[in-house]
């Protein structure tokens, strides 16, 4: 028996970095064990593509019993993963997604989150999933994070973060045509209690102060170019304050993010996605991580899309996948003491 976490790793997309990434980092020294959620033969080929050695033992998630032995065998030498096999309908090209594969990347997904619900594994890492190709494919998908939340049935956050910011979305993968009517009363205190909750427990910050971005510009301007902020965010924000919540009034977005203020604050709450994640993708892309706040378990994604423009090419940057992979260590690690 091992003191290390096990992590499910599922690459993603086969198309995309996510393969490479994988075989990447399974060249290196990782601080958790890991079972790859995947296709054989995808990482072999990526594996081929960028001229790394791979060698995979497989066992079946049905006989957990298997699993000890063959993770001795991959802690032994690098470049040697255990994996949970996913076939895929069709062979992967690099860099162009195909529909037939969809299911593949599901089930890998589904079978990632039972595994964690069930704690047979202490955490689940993700590489880069498409949505469009997932959608394409029939299912109703309109992101990882979203995906989990309802399997596990919960309420979740999605935050994005790197050493110097932290960025908690009030909305995800909306149209912005929908935003508004997305935020309420009741959105926007889960969405403040889960992220307080999680940064004092995930992140060991007694008492969370959290900077609140606006909706409109300049904060709706006293109500004169938008009045959420009055209607729905004060009214939130006093009642939390009550409990004792450290949480800013809400802030014109344009300048909330400049150093010296961020500097008060531990996390940034964004009300939707591109008002958020431009500014922590801009500030540290490929060293941030995506973390689902929320989950009965930790889950850690990459900062990044399929990327398929550079897929299986080994000019894709390792960064965001290494640190997503020691973050969900450190975070398993966290949870059982
Ligand atoms: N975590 C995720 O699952 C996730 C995150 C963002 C986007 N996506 C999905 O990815 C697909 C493509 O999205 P996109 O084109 O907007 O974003 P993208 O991140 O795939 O690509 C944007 C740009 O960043 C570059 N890039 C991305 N990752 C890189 C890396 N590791 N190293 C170096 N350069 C990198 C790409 O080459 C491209 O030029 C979409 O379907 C989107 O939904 C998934
Ligand atoms: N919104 C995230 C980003 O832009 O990086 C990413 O698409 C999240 O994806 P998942 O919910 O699929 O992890």
């Amino acid at each position: 028996m091992t003191s290390r976490p096990l992590l499910a790793l599922i690459p993603g997309e086969p198309a995309g970095v996510g393969p490479e990434l994988t075989v990447r980092a399974l060249q290196t020294a990782l601080p958790a064990d890991v079972l790859v959620l995947a296709d054989r033969q995808t990482l072999h080929h990526a594996a081929a593509a960028l001229h790394l050695p791979l060698e995979l033992r497989e066992v079946t998630a049905a006989d957990p019993s298997q699993w000890e032995a063959a993770l001795q065998w991959a802690r032994e030498q690098a470049a040697r993963a255990v994996i949970c096999p996913l076939v895929q309908e069709r062979e992967t090209i690099a860099g162009q997604v195909d529909p037939h594969n969809a299911a593949a990347v599901i089930n890998a997904l589904n079978l990632g989150s039972d595994l964690a619900l069930a704690g047979q594994v202490q955490g689940l890492v993700t590489g880069p999933t498409h949505k469009h190709v997932l959608k394409q494919a029939g299912f109703d998908y309109s992101g990882t994070t979203e995906w989990l939340a309802q399997r596990a049935g919960t309420s979740v956050v999605m935050m994005l973060a790197h050493s110097r910011l932290r960025v908690a979305l009030q909305t995800t993968h909306l149209p912005l045509r929908a935003v508004a009517d997305a935020i309420t009363a009741e959105s926007m205190e889960r969405t403040l209690r889960i992220t307080h909750l999680a940064l004092q427990r995930g992140f060991g910050i007694a008492n969370p102060r959290l900077l609140i971005l606006g909706l409109n510009p300049h904060a709706g301007e006293q109500g004169d170019m938008g009045d959420e902020e009055l209607r729905v965010f004060a009214p939130v924000i006093a009642k939390l304050r009550a409990e004792g919540m450290v949480l800013s009034d809400p802030l014109p977005a344009d300048t909330a993010f400049l150093p010296k203020k961020l500097q008060q604050w531990d996390a940034v709450i964004a009300a939707y996605h591109d008002q958020g994640l431009p500014v922590l993708k801009y500030s540290g892309f490929a060293e941030a991580v995506n973390i689902t706040l929320g989950l009965p378990y930790p889950r850690v994604a990459v900062d990044h899309g399929t990327a398929l423009d550079i897929a299986w090419r080994g000019v894709a940057d390792l960064g965001s996948f290494a640190q997503a992979i020691k973050q969900c260590a450190q975070m398993a690690m966290h949870r059982r003491q």
